[in-house]
């Protein structure tokens, strides 16, 4: 944690499409603020390589661009969420997704008289979304995300934050899935802006600017929720 001071243990959630920036700008948060990110498409892809029952289920769903059943995700979701380091706070990145996994979240949330701070929705144009998504791997060391185009290491391979050398690209991040998963974004992710909208709880953020100028807008808007 940098500076930031908590007064209390928030409930954060990123809602945007895929390639809105969502895992980046959870890892900014979670530095800054000292909040732990918690990404079900990592929970779910390390249960797909773990070989679980979950993730053996999973596994096809993914890498064709759909969703995960909602009984899946929300068990994952719920057994991460009780593991001691949520409770200095978290921000959701990529859940829910549907709205039965909102209702299941609120449900869980009210079991320790907790809500939801703040949802906050990346907004960006489809149009670059395939690109952004094509060009992206992570160092696999540290996590760190890096862009053929957009977010370069100093020198190439070589990760800035950890030294690592072994970079990998997602299975599902090509033009074809990534087609599928804007459309099922659409279809059953886009009407939570509505849901968290009538709660009071929706802000929304520009996503289409600099990395750390979209760090920046969703820094104050984090610190307004949770002060
Ligand atoms: N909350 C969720 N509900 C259903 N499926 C999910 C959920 N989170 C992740 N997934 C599955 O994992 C995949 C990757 O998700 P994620 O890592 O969040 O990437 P992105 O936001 O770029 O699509 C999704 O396409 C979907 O198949």
């Amino acid at each position: 944690m940098d500076g930031q001071t908590l007064t209390k243990a928030p409930v954060l959630i990123l809602l945007g499409p895929p390639g809105a920036g969502k895992g980046t700008q959870a890892r900014i948060l979670e530095q800054s603020f000292g909040l732990v990110q918690l990404s079900t498409g990592d929970l779910l892809r390390a249960a797909v390589a773990r070989g679980t029952p979950a993730g053996q289920q999973a596994r096809a769903v993914m890498e064709a661009g759909g969703l995960v059943s909602d009984d899946i995700v929300i068990a994952i979701l719920r057994d991460r969420m009780t593991e001691p380091d949520c409770a200095q706070g978290v921000i959701l990145d990529g859940f829910p997704r549907t709205t039965v996994q909102a209702e299941a979240l609120d449900a869980l949330l009210a079991e320790s008289g907790q809500q939801i701070d703040a949802a906050i929705s990346l907004e960006v144009d489809d149009a670059a979304m395939v690109a952004r998504i094509s060009g992206r791997y992570t160092c696999a060391t540290c996590g760190e995300g890096w862009h053929d185009q957009f977010k370069q290491p100093k020198q190439p391979g070589l990760c800035d934050i950890c030294g690592g050398t072994e970079m990998k690209r997602r299975a599902d991040d090509t033009a074809e899935t990534v087609a599928s998963r804007l459309a099922a974004y659409h279809a059953q992710t886009a009407p939570l802006i509505g849901y968290y909208d009538r709660k009071g709880t929706l802000s929304r953020v520009d996503a289409m600017g600099a990395i750390e100028d979209i760090a920046a807008g969703l820094g104050a808007i984090v610190a307004r929720a949770v002060a």
